[in-house]
């Protein structure tokens, strides 16, 4: 399982492997080797300039400036200041090449970018920052963090970094790797292990491992009725589509039994075009919850209309058994009171609101948040239930604390219906009795990786489709634990 450690959370690391017994310099030494690795396996032979700062990232550019240097390749150092640190003082003492000032500028082919990981403390300026604007991002390798970026938050400081074609990170990523725009300035992301051992966080990567070994894989004895029933709420007559999208997320993803509940008015336009998912009409509350009676779980919200209805039916529900996938105009609705609806969800319930959405629901909260993972938590907290905050960069988030995020997002994804698909794949996951919240993280999973997998040209209704090869591939994956 891979977690995502804050800045403090890998200093703490490092500071137990050190207390454990493995020298500072040792930890160096296995860091600068990975870069070095990393550079060789990727580049042939050429001139490469070591940019090192004053602490320990600077002084895990030393070991790799050493290593390529021992390997035949013509490598420079260019120091922004002295090494400051004892590990850093002992990485330079090893360098026997040349060093320059920072800057110095030589005719280079790549440039490592060692001057400030983990510790940066204050926005880069000078040489540091006219070089971190000029330098092609082609060119330049990264150590942990490209120079200029929060660790923690992924945001350039100041609005100035340096932009990489591969950054080298070590043990685990960071937020900053993880979270836009700093994903977007590290370009491709190398986690090496540096022996650091066992680490524990309430922050992980959304893969299979977090979910897979608890898929709701159908027993041998299985039948529809036991596979799990999935309603979802339709909008009126004009409005339909997105029902249908959800409902089939919901039954290719393994739900046996989906049904659109839809308005009386409606029914005609679903009828035309449903035939595996069954359709039902419902009028008023009362029709509603007895229609909802024996669902495991319900989606409610993707075209479902803002209106007094829409809020009535999510409160109607909310008084059943099924669990609840809040999406779209169900969260909408709530926009001048969504106390209402954080006391009417429980703890199985996902929210999935986009950026736009979660501004209505939690306003003012993603932007006085240092960044999205925090935003989301605290939002899952104050709703009592799962929040799936979407975007490039989605953030599926607990109350308990637990939270993942999404590494396999594609901007193929962003076409009007793909999120309503996405509601059906977790409610599908729900119904079949899926934890609540491996359930959000399985099903943004399989979207973005159907989505991805298809690239230019998707569009929402073909997502269903390209379930089945995801599944298999799920299906077939080697069992952990
Ligand atoms: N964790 C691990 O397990 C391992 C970590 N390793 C490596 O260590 C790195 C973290 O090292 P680190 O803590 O020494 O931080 P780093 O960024 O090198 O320097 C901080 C110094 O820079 C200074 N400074 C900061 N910003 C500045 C600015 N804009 N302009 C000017 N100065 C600035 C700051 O000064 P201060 O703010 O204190 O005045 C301080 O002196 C990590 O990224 C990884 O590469 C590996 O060796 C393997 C094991
Ligand atoms: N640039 C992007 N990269 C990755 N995923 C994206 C990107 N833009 C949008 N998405 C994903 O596409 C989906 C869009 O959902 P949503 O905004 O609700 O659209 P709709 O309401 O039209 O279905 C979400 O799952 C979101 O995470
Ligand atoms: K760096």
């Amino acid at each position: 399982m891979s977690n995502i450690l804050t800045v403090a959370e890998m200093g703490a690391a490092d500071a137990a492997a050190i207390a454990a017994g493995t020298p500072g310099t040792v930890l160096m030494e296995r860091a600068g080797l990975a870069v070095a690795e990393a550079i060789r396996e990727r580049h042939r032979r050429c001139r490469v300039a070591v940019l090192c700062g004053p602490g320990n990232n600077g002084g895990d550019g030393y070991v790799v400036a050493r290593r390529l240097k021992r390997w035949g390749w013509p490598v420079w150092v260019e120091a922004s200041a002295p090494p400051a640190t004892p590990d850093a003082k002992a990485a330079a003492a090893r360098w026997r090449g040349e060093t320059v000032s920072l800057g110095a500028q030589r005719q280079t082919d790549l440039v490592v970018d060692a001057l400030y990981g983990a510790g940066l403390s204050r926005p880069l300026d000078g040489e540091a920052a006219r070089l971190a604007r000029t330098i092609p991002r082609e060119q330049v390798i990264a150590i942990d963090t490209p120079s200029g970026l929060s660790g923690d938050t992924g945001q350039p400081l100041k609005d100035v970094a340096f932009r990489a074609a591969l950054t080298v990170t070590f043990h685990r990523r960071k937020p900053a790797h993880v979270l836009q725009p700093g994903r977007g300035y590290c370009g491709e992301v190398v986690v090496a292990d540096i022996g650091l051992g066992d680490t524990v966080s309430a922050l992980s990567e959304n893969s299979p491992d977090l979910w897979a070994h608890r898929f709701p894989w159908p027993s041998i004895e299985a039948h529809k009725h036991a596979r799990g029933r999935l309603i979802v709420i339709s909008g009126e007559a004009a409005s339909t589509g997105a029902a249908r999208l959800a409902a089939r997320g919901g039954l290719r993803v393994g739900a046996g039994l989906v049904t659109v509940l839809s308005p009386p008015g409606a029914l005609a336009e679903h009828a035309a075009q449903l035939e595996a998912v069954m359709l039902k009409a419902f009028e008023g509350e009362a029709a509603l919850a007895e229609a909802a009676e024996a669902a495991d779980a319900a989606v409610i919200g993707p075209a479902a209309g803002v209106t007094a209805a829409t809020r009535a039916n999510l409160i109607t529900l909310a008084h059943t058994g099924a669990a609840l996938v809040v999406d779209a105009d169900a969260l909408t609705v709530f926009k001048d009171r969504p106390d209402d609806l954080f006391a009417a969800l429980d703890r199985d319930d996902v929210l999935t609101p986009h950026p736009g959405e979660f501004e209505r629901i939690f306003p003012g909260l993603l932007k006085n948040s240092p960044e999205r993972i925090t935003a989301a938590r605290t939002a899952a907290k104050r709703a009592g239930a799962i929040v799936l905050l979407k975007g490039p960069d989605t953030v599926i988030a607990a109350p308990d604390g637990r939270a993942a995020v999404n590494l396999n997002g594609s901007p193929w994804l962003a076409t009007a219906g793909s999120g309503d698909v996405l509601a059906g794949l977790i409610g599908g996951l729900l119904a079949q009795g899926m934890d609540s919240f491996e359930a959000a993280c399985a099903g943004a999973w399989i979207h973005a990786e159907a989505g991805a997998g298809f690239g230019p040209g998707l569009i929402a209704e073909d997502l269903p489709g390209l379930v089945p090869a995801r599944l298999a591939d799920l299906h077939g994956r080697p069992p952990i634990r």
